[in-house]
């Protein structure tokens, strides 16, 4: 099977290494999102409408780019590594190396329910970490999920609210992807059957698809760790969501591989802002590419941002020293854009850094 990549496309997000490095299959996993992708497109061209208003005459001899999100400790920038599942297809030490490094550079990892090393294994490389959980209808499998991530030292549970079935990935049918034979969903280990640690589809249909405001609230009561929501465009939600009792909101389209057709993340990014009204922090994804991108995010009023498939493409170039290597860059983007806006610190980085406005009509 073929993807055809237009100029447009090619100029929008060039081809990673990573293409030519994995089975077509598992790169198509990886890169692909649902039906026409047109959302994931939209997530990246969204950051091109919105410009910086820069500040001159500010003292930035020395750039603090350091932030503290609740619960977890000091970040060296504000940037944590999204939740991708079954990292160990884009290289052998798969998780491992991106927690590694992420803990070398002091930047904080969400590990996934479906990853393919163990949860109390991620919790071993003692990275700032959260837990991203799927919520099964078997309420019990959830339960044991939540306790096992508090027993680990897991900062925080993330539970993602915008799958309660997988997007249509036309990538992943035409490829009938699964899971390479060597590897499980090691999670659910102690699953009675085989099929089910290894098998994708037997796992999703465990899914609770009847999730709603109510089950947040149920968790939020039983978790001794914070309930962070993960998935939310709409700002009637993020209210909903901490009435439910969640600690921060995560506002994400799944990087475009849910609902095609949905609002670019970063459009959504200042309503639920508006909506949240510094309740609680409220954290970004989906789109984000560079340096750049996590400051204008920031301006917009995310606390932090999770970094997602640009980290997968570093590990399978090069394990945990590129993945290493590709944080060191991206800081230092962050570093050079504080510095060039005018603003020194995190804090710093204000809402009227940014603007919509098209400034050559002024
Ligand atoms: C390969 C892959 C696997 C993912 N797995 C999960 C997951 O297990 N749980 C989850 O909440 N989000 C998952 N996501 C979504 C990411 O957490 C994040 O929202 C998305 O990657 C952001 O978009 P971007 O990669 O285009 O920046 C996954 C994304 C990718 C690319
Ligand atoms: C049963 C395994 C499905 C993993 C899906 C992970 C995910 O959220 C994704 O976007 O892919």
């Amino acid at each position: 099977m073929s993807v055809s990549h237009s100029e447009s496309e090619l100029e929008l997000e060039p081809l990673p290494a990573a293409a030519h490095l994995l089975p077509r299959p598992v790169f198509d996993y990886f890169a692909g999102a649902a039906a026409n992708e047109e959302t994931y497109r939209a997530n990246i061209r969204a950051f091109r409408r919105y410009h910086f208003l820069p500040r001159c005459l500010r003292p930035v001899a020395s750039i603090d780019s350091t932030t503290t999100v609740p619960p977890l400790p000091t970040l060296s920038a504000p940037l944590l590594v999204a939740p991708m599942a079954m990292q160990c297809m884009a290289h052998p030490d798969g998780e491992l190396a991106v927690a590694r490094a992420a803990r070398a550079e002091r930047l904080a990892y969400v590990a996934s329910t479906f990853a393919t090393t163990s949860l109390e294994d991620i919790a071993a490389t003692d990275v700032p970490r959260l837990f991203q959980l799927y919520c099964f209808s078997d309420r019990s499998i959830t339960r044991d999920l939540i306790h096992r991530a508090a027993r680990a030292r897991y900062s925080a549970v993330v539970v993602t609210v915008d799958a309660p079935r997988f997007g249509r990935r036309l990538r992943d049918e035409r490829n009938a992807f699964q899971l390479p034979p060597h590897l499980s969903f090691v999670n659910f280990a102690h699953l009675p059957s085989q099929h089910e640690k290894t098998t994708m589809h037997a796992l999703s249909c465990r899914i609770d698809q009847r999730i709603t405001f109510d089950d947040i609230r149920h968790y939020v009561k039983l978790s001794p760790i914070p309930i962070w929501v993960k998935g939310i465009l709409h700002p009637s939600d993020a209210v909903a969501a901490i009435e439910a009792g969640a600690s921060a909101i995560v506002v994400s389209n799944h990087g475009g591989r849910q609902l095609d057709g949905s609002i670019p993340a970063l459009d959504a990014l200042p309503q639920v802002v508006a909506a949240v009204n510094n309740r609680v922090p409220v954290l970004f994804d989906s789109g984000v590419r560079c340096g750049e991108h996590v400051v204008k995010a920031i301006a917009m009023g995310a606390a932090a941002v999770l970094l997602g498939r640009p980290v997968l493409w570093a590990l399978v170039e090069g394990g945990e020293p590129s993945v290493r290597s590709y944080f060191k860059d991206i800081k230092q983007q962050i570093h050079i854009t504080m510095k060039l806006l005018g603003a020194p610190s995190i804090k710093d980085i204000s809402s009227d850094l940014v603007t919509q406005v098209n400034m050559s009509k002024l």
